[in-house]
């Protein structure tokens, strides 16, 4: 299939013909540099180059068990065409490409991603050199199998238990009850062969908690279930049903001692126990796959943005003065509020998401050379940064929906599949709430240890009881960041007095913690946002000494918005902490409406640097050349329903009540 670039529609033209910026630099920018432009594009051309790796009909008109063979085979297609020219499957997941094609539930993503970085991570050298080549040229499929039926956050309380025998030095691994059946892992259903298994471990009758366990599940001849395991899939869900989802139950399965994975604790032959030097080492893969995620919410929300900006370039309505011709939907202050502020975030959470990235590889390099302190940061970080990305991505792709008024609802526009599948990363890879919980932790134990006088590390340094020695004046980017950290100091301070008087008055830790959590959250979340607004403003002025004027000065407006849009969001903090008045909080909200109707003009041009071509997008309101309506009728032809005129439902059951005597 090759591409050609279809002639744009006047309103199209029109809009790129404003653009005063170079649209590659800011291509470049968003992909990390224009090396990793060059290949991200040699991907997209092999990939579109392979007719297979696309739909003939849309996964909607096919069953359950058509949808998954069909996407089975475009991922096995896309393994094979990657390997053979040379690229790795993370440069498909880096770049997006593959995951676009493979966006209804890819049956291979969890073995490219949980199922390999386990194995990386958690091995031992032999077992690293036994099954890494082997998932590698996938002769053995597998998935990370950790939630149950009856515990996905808590995964303290797993009940799957790996039972050590010295005598046979084997693990005996048991589901004692129904909610102890693993319940959701990814391709576990069907795909899988093999799976890491997140089992409580039992040494001597004393339980050592969850530990990581490779299992075989099916016959690598027969792809037959093994004797002591069941396995099947869940059925469907709100998105992604090209996937088998799958659960699992033991019935005193037997594995070698070998197949426990032993990088970080290890199980000697007479069933000694060695500890690992941080007890949370072992969520490892969890905390890699929460930085990916960051990236993977950025470009959902990317793709839904750039569907709705053109869309809204493209779609006349209404009339802004009578008589008028109608205008432009995006025209109207509404609309250019409504998706402007997540144009920002994609631009945000895409500069927070490289800070975050750096910070994995220095923490991982350091893990290496047996140094932990870094640990919790990176967890808060982590945390804190998937649960705002997918928060932000998926209420972002909603609004782009609905921003495409009726449209919007068509399975055509693709944005209700782009939602559902982002929809699902609040839940996954740890529900958000409790990451946020699990951010606000740390930011109390860092609030009291400043109050204490020690050092905090680099994220949370403005936490400090004094504050920050910044003189910038309000107003400026820096100025209003400053005053975002005084409003995320005021609100961890307070729930600190919070905690302290609930404990004082008599009620445990525990329960103060309950009754403060809702404030904690807010904390958590408040915390992340000061995070990423720092990076959007370090990044902006960073590239400022190397970016062409156009380019940067987009940029700027970005930034500027999201940080206005914040301060806005946060005015009832802000205020009481008395980080603001209401006299700044005025000529922000004016501010920030100038800035929307200064970013519209350049809004098509800043999503067409987006880069993602319509084989990606998959949309009929999003194409490049904004030929909306004849897409929109086309797709409609081919439903299923169209290929005769008079149905067998009219027969069956329409004819029969129009002739009986009602
Ligand atoms: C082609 C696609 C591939 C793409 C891959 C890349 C990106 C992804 C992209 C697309 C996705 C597409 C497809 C994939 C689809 C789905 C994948 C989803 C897979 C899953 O969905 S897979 C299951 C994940 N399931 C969870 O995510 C469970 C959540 N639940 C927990 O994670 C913990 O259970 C938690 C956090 C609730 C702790 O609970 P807890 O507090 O009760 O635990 P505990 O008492 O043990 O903690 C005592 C001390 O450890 C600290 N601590 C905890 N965790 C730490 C860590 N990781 N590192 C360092 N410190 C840590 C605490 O902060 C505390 O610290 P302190 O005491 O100092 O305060
Ligand atoms: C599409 C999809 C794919 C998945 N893929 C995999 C996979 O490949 N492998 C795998 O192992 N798992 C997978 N999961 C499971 C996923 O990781 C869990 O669903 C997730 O960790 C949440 O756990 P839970 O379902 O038990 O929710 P629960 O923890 O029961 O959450 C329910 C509610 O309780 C609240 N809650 C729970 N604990 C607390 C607390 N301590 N404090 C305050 N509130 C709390 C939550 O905020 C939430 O509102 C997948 C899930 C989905 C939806």
């Amino acid at each position: 299939m090759s591409v050609v670039v279809p002639e744009c529609c006047d309103d199209l033209k029109r809009e790129r013909g404003r653009c005063l910026f170079n649209k590659e630099e800011l291509t470049n920018i968003l992909d990390g540099g224009p090396k990793l432009t060059e290949k991200r594009r040699r991907i997209e051309k092999m990939l579109i180059n392979t007719p297979e790796l696309f739909d003939d009909v849309s996964p909607d008109y096919l069953s359950h068990e058509d949808r998954y063979s069909n996407e089975l085979r475009k991922a096995t297609q896309l393994m094979t065409t990657l390997e053979k020219n040379g690229f790795t499957y993370n440069d498909a997941v880096t770049t997006g490409t593959g995951l676009w094609l493979l966006m209804d539930g890819n049956p291979l993503s969890l073995h490219i991603s949980m199922f390999l970085d386990t194995i990386k991570g958690q091995s031992n050298p032999q077992q690293l050199q036994e099954w890494l080549p082997l998932a590698e040229k996938f002769k053995i499929i597998g998935t990370y199998a950790q939630t149950e039926l009856g515990h996905g956050t808590f995964v303290r309380g797993l009940e799957t238990t790996a039972t050590y025998d010295s005598t046979t030095k084997e693990f005996v691994l048991h589901s004692p009850t129904i909610t102890a059946t693993k319940w959701w892992p990814g391709a576990l259903g069907k795909t899988s062969n093999h799976a890491v298994v997140m089992a409580q471990l039992y040494l001597g009758g004393k339980c050592y908690g969850p530990h990581i366990f490779m299992v075989q599940l099916r016959d690598l001849e027969t792809h037959r279930t093994l004797p002591g395991i069941v396995v099947g899939e869940i059925g469907p869900r709100l998105g992604m049903n090209s996937n088998d989802n799958g659960f699992l139950q033991f019935n005193h399965h037997r594995i070698p001692l070998t197949n426990m994975f032993m990088k970080h604790s290890q199980v000697t032959e007479d069933g000694k126990y060695v500890k690992p030097l941080h007890s949370k080492l072992s969520y490892g893969t969890m905390v890699q796959t929460r930085v990916g995620i960051v990236y993977h919410a950025s470009r959902e929300l990317s793709r839904a943005l750039i569907i709705a900006i053109r869309y809204s370039a493209v779609r006349h309505q209404s009339e802004m003065v009578p008589g008028d011709p109608e205008p432009q939907i995006l025209d109207y202050q509404t609309q250019q509020y409504k998706l402007l502020p997540h144009l920002a975030s994609f631009f945000a959470l895409r500069f927070s998401a490289r800070a975050l990235l750096e910070v994995f590889i220095g923490t991982s390099a350091g893990l290496g050379s047996g140094k932990m302190n870094m640990l919790p940061e990176l967890h808060a970080l982590s945390s804190g940064l998937k649960a705002v990305a997918t928060n932000d991505a998926v209420k972002g792709t909603d609004i782009c929906r609905l921003a495409c008024g009726g449209h919007g609802y068509l399975s055509s526009s693709n944005l209700p599949r782009i939602y559902t599948a982002i929809a699902a990363g609040i839940t996954y890879e740890g529900e958000n709430t409790v990451l946020f919980l699990q951010v606000a932790r740390y930011l109390i134990k860092s609030f009291r240890a400043s109050s204490q006088g020690q050092t905090l590390p680099f994220s949370v340094s403005y936490l400090r009881v004094q504050p920050p020695s910044s003189h910038a004046p309000l107003m400026s980017d820096r100025g209003l960041v400053d005053a975002l950290g005084a409003g995320v100091r005021w609100m961890v301070g307070e729930a600190e007095r919070r905690l302290q008087q609930l404990v004082d008055s008599g009620h445990s830790p525990h329960a103060a913690w309950n009754a403060c959590s809702v404030h904690l959250v807010q904390c958590a979340d408040a915390h992340t946002r000061y995070y990423i607004c720092e990076q959007f403003v370090d990044a902006v002025s960073k590239l400022g000494e190397t970016v062409s004027s156009g380019v940067h000065e987009v940029l700027r407006q970005l930034c500027r918005l999201y940080i206005l849009h914040r301060v806005i969001q946060t005015a009832g903090i802000l205020l009481r902490c008395g980080a603001v008045d209401g006299k700044a909080l005025t000529s922000i909200e004016e501010e920030e409406c100038h800035l929307l109707a200064t970013l519209r003009i350049q809004a098509v041009s800043i999503v067409d640097a987006i880069d993602i071509k319509d084989v990606f997008l998959k949309s009929t309101l999003g194409a490049w050349d904004g030929n909306v309506y004849q897409r929109i009728y086309e797709e409609a032809q081919k439903s299923p329903l169209n290929k005769s005129d008079v149905t067998q439902g009219y027969y069956q059951y329409l004819r029969p009540l129009m002739k009986a005597n009602l």
